[in-house]
């Protein structure tokens, strides 16, 4: 039986931690270093999650898929995130990872599926082979490395090769905390903001050793893919007519799965 979505909601949130709940809509980075430009949570997105009497028939769960190039930091970016942890020692990353993370957006359930991929080449094959059906593509460089930065074009070429143009794009330099002196910082972020530019992407530069950024980052991708993945209209009556993503959510609360070659 189908219960109130006031008291659906209540159960769902004393399981999502308290620095997920999303209530306003994050702001970016750099307000000269995206594309995406508007200010707040659509109109139609924000009446529906936040009207007591109707139920709310939305995408549950969106897939994120992070690339780059080996040990800029995909592994320790989704570490940083998900289980507030950093490692210093590098483990490549076999094939794929991912790990599922519940927020609450303006008090409605929704969930990341972050995909970890391997950078190295040897696994390339396995690893795009989970690439398709993004709703957000994180590519990723070493702010220390700006040859990895110049990979990204390539990096985001293969994610299109089988993802459609409304993936939202986000172009993230890691390791920001290596770059003590200010010009150093300055002079790759301005190099980041015209790739990201160029990309159609919007940048962040974090730092998965000291945490900076790094959970805002991932909140402003919740946040877009929430608000872009939300059904309008006729299209939300028919998922409920269909009985698709209707509340409640029935995804168990965290997942994860470790070194994956062999599902998609
Ligand atoms: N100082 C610093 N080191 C970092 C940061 N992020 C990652 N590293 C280090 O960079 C190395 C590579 O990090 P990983 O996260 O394993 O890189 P990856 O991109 O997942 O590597 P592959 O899976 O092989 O492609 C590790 O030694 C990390 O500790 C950071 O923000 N700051």
């Amino acid at each position: 039986m189908l219960q109130s979505r006031s008291s659906t909601f209540k159960m769902m949130q004393n399981e999502v931690q308290a620095d997920r709940q999303i209530s306003s809509f994050p702001k970016p980075y750099r307000s000269d270093a995206t594309p995406y430009s508007g200010i707040d949570f659509d109109p139609y997105v924000k009446e529906s999650c936040c009207s007591s009497t109707s139920l709310v028939a939305g995408l549950t769960i969106a897939k994120v898929i992070i690339l780059g190039d080996v040990a800029v930091g995909k592994t320790s970016l989704v570490n940083r995130f998900c289980h507030e942890i950093f490692d210093s020692n590098y483990k490549a990353t076999i094939g794929v990872d991912f790990e599922v993370e519940q927020f609450n957006i303006l008090k409605v359930p929704f969930n990341l599926q972050i995909w970890d991929t391997a950078g190295q080449e040897r696994f390339k094959s396995i690893a795009s082979s989970y690439y398709r059906r993004a709703h957000a593509v994180i590519i990723t460089f070493d702010m220390t490395n700006a040859i990895s930065l110049s990979h990204c074009y390539e990096w985001k070429r293969e994610a299109m090769l089988v993802n459609n143009k409304y993936v939202h794009i986000f172009l993230v330099g890691t390791k920001r905390d290596i770059l003590t002196s200010p010009k150093a910082f300055s002079e790759m972020e301005s190099r980041g903001m015209k790739v990201a530019a160029e990309l159609g992407a919007e940048l962040w530069c974090v730092s998965s050793r000291t945490g900076e950024r790094v959970t805002e980052m991932f909140h402003r991708v919740a946040a877009l893919t929430f608000n872009s993945t939300f059904p309008r209209g006729d299209e939300r009556m028919k998922q409920v007519a269909l009985g698709g993503n209707l509340m409640p959510f029935k995804n168990p609360s965290k997942m994860s799965h470790q070194k994956c070659v062999s599902c998609t």
